[in-house]
């Protein structure tokens, strides 16, 4: 197969990692160009879907931190392209008041003086109605948060008006390191001068053509619809906010909810764990054990739902150990960056991830303290064959 360009820059891999990181590499005026192994838009990955949450709300004051930036570049992303992108709800976090992820979560809003509402047992329900609160549980609310408008966002994200390439329908098959990098897909060969990889699930099987592993696991996630028993309880037209149960009965996993909002009359309640799958496979992965624990946290936590899913849909997670990001460079070609990992977690972040990706892509220093993100902190469980 003959070359069919030389860019600047390749990015592997059309979700809102990837697309973001072109978008800003385009914006830096680097020659880009984005590779997607699918037809766009499509249903196949991480990033689809209408709606996810954004929140300040953290464990660890790092993600809070780059959530403050990251606010106002959603905000410049809707102004420049004149699209309404996030809606503010709040988000009512609860969990069990001597728990460390609830106790973790309420102090970094209270030290990074984020908006905030400490609700007790007596204005509770007036505040939040129908939600029970669990005995010896808290509740706190992350008053910046909201829903993003996913699919939207993706749409949005026109690197192209920038002078970028996107080839979607053709899948990287190889890719060969060196000072310019080559890259084979289904369809040519490119060659760049970098590299950056943002696959999603299929991370290590791109890494693989580059002597690396890393420690992912790919779950899948039912994403589950539950009907309002009195049409508009939950509905985010009546202010009802996104929910984060940390830590219940039925689950040390998170719990998340958001408002009736692009299915009139169904909330979004899923377990934030799933069952190990093949990407490839998703579909043939049947397992509905986060089903059963949604069943039974809703039917006691949420009384105006009925206990039943009445849509689910499929989406998966890439896992790391720790559920924090890797952004880094390669440990052996510096010329290729790697974005994975988003543990479920990672859209919210999109422009600052973007934007950080881009700046390891040429050469600069990171804006963020990027230790969390490091390779090396998997040290001997990197399956590395170099
Ligand atoms: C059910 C669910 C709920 C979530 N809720 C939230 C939330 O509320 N808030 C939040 O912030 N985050 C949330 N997340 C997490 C967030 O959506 C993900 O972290 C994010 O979408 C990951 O994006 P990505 O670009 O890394 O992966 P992906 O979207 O999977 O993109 C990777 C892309 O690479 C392409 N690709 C792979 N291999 C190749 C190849 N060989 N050649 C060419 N292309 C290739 C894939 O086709 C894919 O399009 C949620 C995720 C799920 C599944
Ligand atoms: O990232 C988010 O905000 C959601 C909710 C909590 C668990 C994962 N995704």
């Amino acid at each position: 197969m003959s070359t069919h360009g030389e860019y600047d820059c390749i990015v592997i891999g059309a979700g809102v990692q990837g697309s973001f990181t072109a978008y800003q590499l385009a914006t830096r005026n680097q020659k880009t160009l984005l590779l997607e192994q699918f037809i766009l838009p499509h249903s196949r990955g991480s990033s689809h879907g209408q709606t996810r949450i954004i929140r300040k709300a953290y464990e660890q004051d790092f993600y809070t931190h780059m959530m403050e930036e990251c606010y106002e570049l959603w905000a410049q992303l809707e102004r420049e392209a004149g699209v309404k992108l996030y809606r503010q709800t709040g988000l009512l976090v609860m969990g069990p008041e001597d728990s460390q992820s609830y106790q973790q979560i309420k102090d970094t809003l209270q030290k990074n003086k984020v908006p905030m509402a400490i609700l007790n047992r007596d204005n509770f329900c007036q505040h939040i109605p129908n939600v029970n609160l669990a005995v010896g549980d808290g509740a706190v609310v992350d008053i910046t948060a909201g829903v993003l408008y996913a699919d939207r966002a993706l749409k949005t994200v026109q690197f192209e008006k920038l002078g970028g390439v996107i080839r979607d329908n053709e899948k990287v098959t190889d890719i060969k390191p060196g000072p310019v990098v080559t890259v084979a897909t289904s369809a040519a060969v490119y060659r760049a001068k970098s590299l950056v990889i943002t696959a999603g699930p299929w991370a290590n099987r791109l890494l693989a053509h580059t002597g690396l592993q890393l420690p992912l696991k790919v779950v899948k996630i039912n994403v589950c619809y539950w009907k309002e028993k009195v049409p508009g309880s939950y509905d985010v037209k009546q202010r009802f906010p996104c929910v984060l149960v940390t830590e219940s009965k039925e689950s040390k996993d998170h719990i998340y909810g958001l408002p009736s909002n692009e299915y009139p009359g169904l909330m979004k309640i899923c377990h934030h764990m799933g069952s190990e799958t093949d990407p490839d496979q998703r579909d043939k992965q049947t397992d509905r054990s986060d089903i059963d624990i949604l069943q039974r946290c809703i039917a006691r936590c949420f009384p105006g739902l009925v206990p039943e899913p009445a849509v689910v849909e499929s989406c998966m997670y890439t896992l790391t150990p720790d559920h924090h990001f890797v952004l880094d460079r390669h440990p052996a070609h510096s010329n290729i960056v790697l974005g994975a990992g988003f543990s479920g977690h990672g859209f919210k972040f999109g422009p600052i991830i973007g934007k950080l990706l881009c700046e390891l892509t040429l050469g600069e220093v990171p804006s963020y303290d990027l230790s969390p993100f490091r390779i090396r902190r998997f040290l001997d469980k990197t399956k590395s064959a170099l």
